[in-house]
């Protein structure tokens, strides 16, 4: 495996390359051009000199998150057909700038859902949090406003303000799309866009929904081991993979996080390791990194990847706000890189009792 750390671009991180250099450990960063919207090619040129950027520092591009998808696509509407050619264009260009990692989402309408961004924690740190019944009281439309005032002046990733500004015509859009329509649609694209990633090696990693159920009666299809196995069945190519984030899949305590990596071996293709705290099924936050701080094992997250030979980039996920940061939220750097350097130590640790045959 290889540690990385999201960086969202100079025009938009708090964080910057040369402090992503300082943390041990961490070779390569997993960005993404922030100002394009879904749907539009990213030119070659704005690949080219974003790499350039990332490589002057010492660091490289690991892979890409997101290129988000176009609502149309996830819908199934006529006018998809553009925007999948537009996905292949832009997936042509990351491939001869010689990046070979994508990950995305089939979300409908919201990426993930949190329902505080800035919840105060025993130890004063903040985190975001999601209560249910949080999400019960609120009509979709005040979504984004309700937690927006949180977000320290960042733009949310994935919730695009020209797109929130329409939420209510996205809902009318999703009417029809029940979660066999959205496998459907996802199959349609997938089988699209194989041949050119074959033909450039890109490994197309999709994230899973977040929570891993159904929010404001949206269909979420990826949410499970069930679902998630049948999808990489549906397209059966190594390029078709997933992205295993623990925080995602694991916002639903149903999901054995260790039996799902071990099931999908040869399949995740990236790895976003974070812990949650639960105070009851459907009311949790994210804590820091460590097995103590929440309700997961690590250890035996981070074996279960082992174990499976996973070689692909691993990212600390959310992190904490501490020590007076002020960063996007899940996006600072500090918690992050405690994260990092705690994820690595526990690597390092399995990798040497295996060795050792312990
Ligand atoms: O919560 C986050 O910040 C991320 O894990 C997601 O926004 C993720 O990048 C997307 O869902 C992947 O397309
Ligand atoms: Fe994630």
């Amino acid at each position: 495996m290889e540690m990385t750390f999201r960086w969202y671009g100079s025009k938009f991180d708090t964080v910057t390359l040369e402090q992503i250099r300082q943390i041990p450990g961490v070779t390569g960063v997993i960005t993404t051009l922030y100002d394009t919207t879904p749907g539009e090619v990213w030119t070659r040129e704005a690949i080219h000199a974003l790499k350039e950027e990332v490589e002057a520092s010492g660091l490289h591009i690991s892979g890409i998150e997101s290129v988000n998808i176009h609502d149309a696509i996830k819908i199934g509407s006529p006018d998809r057909e553009q925007y999948i050619d537009n996905y292949i264009e832009t997936l042509k260009h990351l491939g001869e700038e010689d990046i070979h990692l994508v990950c995305y989402n089939f979300m409908p309408v919201f990426d993930w859902t949190r329902t505080e961004l800035a919840r105060v924690r025993p130890d004063g740190s903040t985190v975001l949090a999601y209560k249910q019944s949080a999400v019960d009281a609120l009509v979709p439309e005040k979504m984004f406003e309700s937690i927006a005032g949180d977000a320290n002046g960042a733009i949310l990733p994935g919730w695009e303000p020209e797109r929130m500004a329409k939420v209510k015509e996205l809902f009318d859009a999703y009417r029809d799309v029940d979660d066999e329509k959205l496998f459907a649609n996802l199959k349609y694209f997938l089988e699209r866009i194989m041949p050119v990633c074959n033909e450039y090696d890109i490994k197309m990693a999709i994230h899973p929904d977040d929570p891993a159920w159904s929010v404001f009666g949206l269909p979420r299809i990826i949410i499970n081991k069930e679902n998630i196995l049948r999808m990489m069945k549906m397209v059966d190519d190594p390029h078709n993979g997933v992205t295993f984030c623990s925080g995602s899949y694991g916002t639903n305590l149903e999901n054995d996080l260790p039996d799902m990596i071990r099931s999908l071996k040869g399949r995740i293709h990236f790895a976003h390791v974070r812990n949650l705290k639960f105070h009851s099924q459907q009311d949790f936050e994210e804590a820091a990194h460590l097995s103590s701080d929440g309700s997961f094992d690590m250890y035996e997250i981070m074996k279960a990847l082992y174990d499976i030979g996973f070689d692909g980039p691993i990212r600390p996920d959310h992190g904490r706000m501490i020590w007076g940061e002020k960063a996007m939220p899940g996006y600072g750097l500090y918690d992050r890189a405690l994260g990092a350097t705690y994820l690595n130590g526990l690597w390092e640790a399995i990798d040497k009792s295996h060795k050792r045959g312990i």
